[in-house]
């Protein structure tokens, strides 16, 4: 067994804030968000693209939100935020093969190998508020196993997107089972969401919880057990 720490029914959805109505899973349907062939076919680097046009939406924002955009301290803002947007969403511009980077090695390993506690910045896609929280990513393998950087790569790279909690789940676990092939793959991601606690039901200390279980995780509850067991574990060192 191989657990890393990055500071940086099977399934469960929910939300510990009782208040809060649970979600039902949303569609399922495929977009390209969830097809790794189509991202790989998305050919426009943001370095690529003009930020003109985001700019001049900013500045209609703020100038609908009644602020003056030509003051001094708003100046620079459309071109700050439309950077960071950029930079918060360029997970549409990776793919899969290249952040793997060739990086699997056959290693005839068959133990659980854990990464717990990846950071994790997302944006929901309903209200482009920021979610933020931490994933636990395990797999057992079929001999093969991925350079360890890379599963938080993968949490990464779905992460900068427009998401919701429970697809971006998914989309790890899928991920893993489409580049190594292994016995099993479960991911939770612990999150706590912006628009549930700036604005709406506002919730401070809400927080959700999603996982995604895939093979041996999915059908054998003591597999399932451990995993579970070791994200809870608290660590000695720390
Ligand atoms: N399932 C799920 N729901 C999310 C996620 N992020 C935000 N939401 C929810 O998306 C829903 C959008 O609901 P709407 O009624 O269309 O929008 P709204 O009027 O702004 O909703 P409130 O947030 O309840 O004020 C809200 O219930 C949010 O809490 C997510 O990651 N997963
Ligand atoms: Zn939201």
């Amino acid at each position: 067994m191989t657990i890393a720490s990055s500071n940086g029914s099977p399934s469960l959805s929910y939300s510990s804030d009782k208040d809060a109505k649970e979600h039902q899973p949303l569609s399922s349907r495929p977009d390209r968000s969830t097809t790794h062939g189509a991202e790989s076919k998305i050919s426009h680097p943001s370095s690529d693209v003009s930020n003109e046009a985001l700019m001049n939406s900013v500045q209609t924002m703020l100038a609908e939100l009644g602020e003056d955009p030509e003051r001094e301290g708003l100046l620079k803002t459309p071109k700050r935020v439309a950077e960071a947007m950029r930079f918060l969403t360029n997970g549409y511009h990776q793919s899969l093969e290249d952040l793997v980077n060739g990086a699997i090695f056959d290693e005839g390993h068959d133990e659980m190998v854990l990464v717990r506690d990846i950071n994790l910045f997302s944006l929901c896609e309903h209200h482009m508020l920021p979610f933020m929280g931490k994933a636990h990513v395990a797999y057992i393998p079929n001999q093969k196993v991925v350079g360890l950087s890379k599963l938080a790569r993968i949490v990464e790279m779905y992460s900068r997107r427009l998401q919701v909690q429970e697809r971006l789940t998914r989309q790890v676990a899928e991920a893993i089972q489409e580049i190594l092939d292994p016995q099993g793959v479960a991911v939770v991601v612990e999150a706590n969401h912006m628009c549930m606690v700036m604005r709406g039901v506002q919730k401070p200390g809400s927080w959700t919880v999603t996982s995604s279980m895939v093979g041996v995780f999915k059908e054998d509850q003591k597999v399932r057990e451990e995993f579970l067991n070791l994200i809870r574990h608290q660590p000695s060192f720390f």
